[in-house]
């Protein structure tokens, strides 16, 4: 959002960042632990307000669900990505709904290339409507995926009850502003599936991107690792110097799976709802050319929450004018698009060439 001094590099710059070593450090991810939550819910608010302001991103632990759950819904994903492509392309990805399956179709504005990937998004209510797979296809797939989306709810509920204490607004404000009952809710659960990466010297300059710097521009993103399937990193955004990170310091985000730990970010929609004191933060799973990186394949799972269509968006010191949900929405994804269209007219100026067709206008995800 504001703040960010987004695309100010040319492509030949950018491409050097990109080829650049990267810059690490060590910054403390907070651990947050949810436990006795109703008798504890002050002491985890300033803790949660604390991380939000500082980092952006926080692990939630004793969050209630069981790491059994976690694994069943790994499953579940691994059932759905190992069907035939013919077959997941009866329910592709739909930009107006922001649900459904799509394959290296999505280009970040950070880096003008396709992710790597296969990514299906799932919603609760009309959204989906044509985009859950039969049960012959997939038995049990949709009760489980639901199931397991209920339960992220459940947790995603516990912190807005947070935020809005922390902000000072009723208990429920949050919670009814992302009301999944309503038909209309546009709260994502997005599986993901980052292919395994050849691990050959690189000649050519080709960059595997699998997801390239971004922030979101939800509310709030619960994110779920597996275990040993590394790549996650994060770039404060406060600390960002150049365009969406590059050539700046990254931490690596490894999957906790000891502790059974839920990886939060704010969104841009939470950073403007809390007149921008709280943070949202550049990540990305980065593309893995350097020695010790992870090339294997990585699975993923991103719990977006998102706002009712009709919810009215304005924080308690209205640094920005009142928009709705929809409005919110579509406007993130306009700017995501004009970014790219920048991106892409800049690359035809300099005739920089990517092996990579770019496909603007499948470049679209509302969630991120
Ligand atoms: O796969 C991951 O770990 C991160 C995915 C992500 O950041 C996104 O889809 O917005
Ligand atoms: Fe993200």
């Amino acid at each position: 959002m504001s703040e960010y001094k987004k695309d100010s590099l040319s492509p030949n710059e950018l491409s050097k960042l990109v080829m650049a070593p990267t810059k690490y450090s060590t910054r403390r991810i907070p651990t947050i632990s949810l436990k006795d939550f109703d008798n504890r819910v002050d002491e985890i608010t300033q803790e949660l307000v604390e991380a939000s302001e500082n980092v952006g991103f926080f692990c939630i632990v004793d969050h209630g669900i069981a790491r059994q759950t976690v694994d069943q819904m790994f499953d579940n994903s691994a059932r759905f990505f190992n069907l035939e492509d013919s077959t997941k392309s009866h329910i592709p990805f739909s930009p107006q709904r922001n649900a459904g399956w799509e394959k290296n179709a999505q280009i970040r504005p950070s880096t003008g290339a396709v992710d790597r990937k296969e990514s299906y998004q799932m919603q609760f209510g009309a959204g989906m409507e044509g985009l859950w797979l039969n049960e012959t296809e997939l038995p049990d797939f949709k009760t489980g995926s639901l199931s397991f989306m209920h339960q992220v709810q459940a947790v995603s509920e516990k912190l807005m009850t947070c935020f809005a204490r922390g902000l000072r607004f009723e208990d429920d404000y949050f919670i009814k502003a992302h009301d999944i009952s309503r038909p209309d809710s546009q709260t994502v659960t997005r599986l993901l599936h980052y292919f395994e990466t050849p691990d050959t010297p690189n000649t050519t300059g080709e960059v595997f991107h699998r997801a390239g710097a971004h922030t979101d521009w939800d509310f709030l993103t619960l994110l779920f690792q597996k275990a040993g399937q590394s790549g996650l990193e994060i770039c404060p955004g406060r600390e960002v110097s150049t365009s969406f990170g590059y050539g700046d310091v990254w931490t690596k985000v490894e999957p906790d799976i000891e502790s059974n730990a839920i990886v939060c970010n704010i969104g841009d929609l939470l950073m403007s709802w809390s007149d921008d004191r709280f943070k949202s933060t550049f990540h990305r799973v980065k593309a893995p050319c350097e020695p010790g990186d992870y090339y294997g394949e990585r699975y993923s799972i991103a719990f977006f929450n998102q706002p009712c269509k009709d919810a009215k968006i304005q924080g308690p010191l209205k640094k920005y004018p009142l928009v709705t949900g929809a409005e919110f929405t579509k406007n993130a994804m306009a700017r995501n698009f004009a970014a790219l269209q920048a991106k892409i007219h800049k690359e035809e100026e300099t005739k920089v060439s990517h092996d990579n067709p770019i496909r603007a206008n499948t470049a679209v995800k509302a969630s991120a």
